[in-house]
């Protein structure tokens, strides 16, 4: 295997154990009223300052604060800094919260943008925070805090970046330097360890944060937040990174490594409880100098399914010291476009199709086609489609989502079905699920009732867009069976991913509620309960301050 997908045991460790978890600057113990949360309709006992200029309310709370982003007054609170590293309360619901819905909603994010005066540029960059709505009886205690990756303690100690963010590249002084640069890029030592992305919680009950530099799996305790430490897998397969999506069931953790010095994908296979992650198999790169970039894949009963997308991780990109128009990636249409099948039992590639030119983040779900006597003929594979139009990654730098509200600029999306042959037709299709006027022609930050991970199924719940916008602003449900959707929105607020909690014992795929945070119009936040079903709003919890936008989440059952 080349070396960018080999060292692993490069870069800083993180000095912490589970017992004894590193801190940026003490804080104080967490008392028993707060970690039992607040008596009903009362507020938490910190107080609230209205800052006029942001409108953001800002939390005279024991924990440190951060600076305020002085170019940032008057801005959208989805796009400015979280205030203060940590804080915990009782937030007030407006509404019924079912009572089955008891455990904790974990929802990982880039949610501050700057380092002293650093200001990042693209969405992406930012510095994980992580928020928590943990469900009691009706009741919402919540929080958010700060992930203390290495690349953030360096930061707040030394005021400066100090590893590769997603589009951001420390300063080096001269020649020498850069040398040096090079080596700890190939090493992967410069490489940010910032876990910014989605949070999963293994099938053995560990909770892990996650980005696309493997050094970025970061464990965090589910009640407290508190960074625990590396998750370090204990294989020596090495990669420096790796999809940010894996599919995480009860028994298993399956992800994607992406070989750029042999062009291909390494599956892999981690047993809950295990820190070990096995070969499940190899895919060659069908077109391109470099695999397509992987932030996710989708699975089905028996396959995992490798996109090769023609948007190409670029080894020249990653060495450039300002970003280009696509990062550390490039666009390569003539190099072909591909999806790869491979049986999760055998490690065997079984088909290769070539598709039309996709871009996605996120696949939405898979599942198979038989034909009478049983025998898979097809897959489906359904994701978040950008028209094969790399131009939303642009749309994502802070300076637009900061300055275009307001004008119709979100680039076109669509739920993207993929139809690929298994009988030998080296030709896959690729259409719209259903009109996209459906969503607003947004689309992207999916989920499914995870019980259908992998099989037939008909519901997506997903952002959509209520038009004019330059980012989704809306939260869709998407009957793939009818080609409808029903969508929620709020005039100027903009809601983060809708997370499906099913209710315990259903069978009905819809039967749950779907949660997300909104990042509200006048500086504030709050979490929103949908009814899974008629997609109407059962409840809401206003945060006492400004929640930024944020990527993934996923659900802690009570144990
Ligand atoms: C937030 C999100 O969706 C994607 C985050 C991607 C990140 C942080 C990618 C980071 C990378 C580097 C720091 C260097 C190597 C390439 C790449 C994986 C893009
Ligand atoms: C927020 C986003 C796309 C929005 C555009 O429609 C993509 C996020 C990707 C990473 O998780
Ligand atoms: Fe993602």
């Amino acid at each position: 295997m080349g070396s960018l997908i080999l060292s692993m045991q490069m870069g800083t460790a993180m000095h912490s154990t589970r017992n004894e978890p590193t801190r940026l600057t003490p804080v104080p113990r967490l008392s028993c009223r707060s970690l039992l949360g607040f008596p009903r309709r009362q507020r938490p006992a910190e107080t609230v300052r209205v800052d006029v200029a942001t409108k953001q309310r800002n939390i005279a709370s024991p924990w440190p604060a951060v600076d305020a982003e002085p170019q940032q007054l008057g801005k959208h609170a989805a796009w400015t800094s979280i205030r203060q590293e940590r804080w915990e309360g009782e937030l007030q619901v407006q509404g019924e919260i079912p009572l089955w819905l008891s455990g904790t909603y974990l929802r990982n994010g880039p949610g501050m943008w700057h380092i002293a005066d650093h200001h990042f540029r693209h969405l992406f960059d930012g510095y994980a925070t992580l928020v928590r709505l943990h469900f009691d009886n009706g009741r919402v205690f919540a929080g958010h805090r700060q992930i203390e990756s290495e690349a953030y303690k360096a930061a707040r100690q030394s005021n400066r970046l100090c590893f590769r963010e997603f589009s951001e590249v420390p300063k080096t002084d001269g020649f020498l330097s850069y040398v040096g640069e090079l080596a700890s890029l190939f090493s992967g030592a410069s490489l940010t360890d910032n876990s910014n992305t989605g949070v999963v919680r293994l099938g053995d009950g560990r909770v892990v944060c996650l980005t696309e530099t493997v050094k970025g799996s970061i464990e965090v305790n589910p009640h407290t937040l508190e960074t625990v430490g590396k998750f370090e897998f204990s294989d020596g397969l090495g990669g420096l990174i790796h999809s940010a999506h894996p599919v995480v069931t009860e028994s298993e953790f399956l992800t994607l490594l992406p070989d750029l010095v042999r062009p291909g994908y390494v599956v892999v296979r981690m047993e809950a409880g295990s820190n070990e992650r096995r070969v499940v198999g190899r895919v060659e790169c069908r077109g391109g100098p470099a695999p397509g970039w992987v932030h996710s894949f989708p699975v089905t009963e028996h396959y995992v399914l490798v996109p090769e997308m023609p948007l190409r991780y670029c080894i020249q990109n990653l060495l450039r010291a300002e970003p280009t128009p696509l990062y550390k990636f490039e666009w390569r249409p003539e190099s072909g476009s591909y999806v790869h099948v491979m049986c999760k039992a055998s490690g065997t590639v079984v088909g290769t199709v070539e598709v039309p030119p996709y871009v996605t983040f996120h696949f939405i779900n898979a599942y198979e086609v038989e034909d009478e006597e049983g025998r898979v003929t097809a897959i489906i594979a359904d994701c978040c489609e950008h028209n094969a139009d790399t131009t939303i990654l642009e749309k994502l730098q802070l300076k637009n989502l900061r300055s275009l509200a307001g004008q119709d600029v979100l680039p076109d999306a669509r739920v993207g079905r993929f139809r690929i042959p298994l009988d030998g037709n080296p030709i896959g299709e690729l259409d719209d699920a259903l009109d996209p006027e459906q969503h607003g022609r947004g689309l992207d930050m999916c989920s499914i009732n995870p019980s259908f991970l992998g099989r037939p199924y008909r519901y997506v719940y997903a952002c959509g867009a209520r038009r004019p916008c330059h980012f989704p602003n809306a939260l869709t449900k998407i009957d793939l069976l009818e080609k409808k959707a029903k969508n929620w929105h709020d005039e100027g607020s903009i809601p983060s991913e809708p997370f499906f909690v099913a209710k315990p014992g259903t069978t009905e795929e819809d039967d749950g509620v779907v949660i997300s945070m909104v990042s509200g119009k006048d500086g504030h936040g709050y979490a929103l309960i949908l009814d899974g079903s008629t997609f109407d709003e059962i409840a809401r919890a206003e945060f006492p301050y400004a929640l930024p936008y944020g990527l993934h989440g996923c659900w802690v059952p009570n144990m």
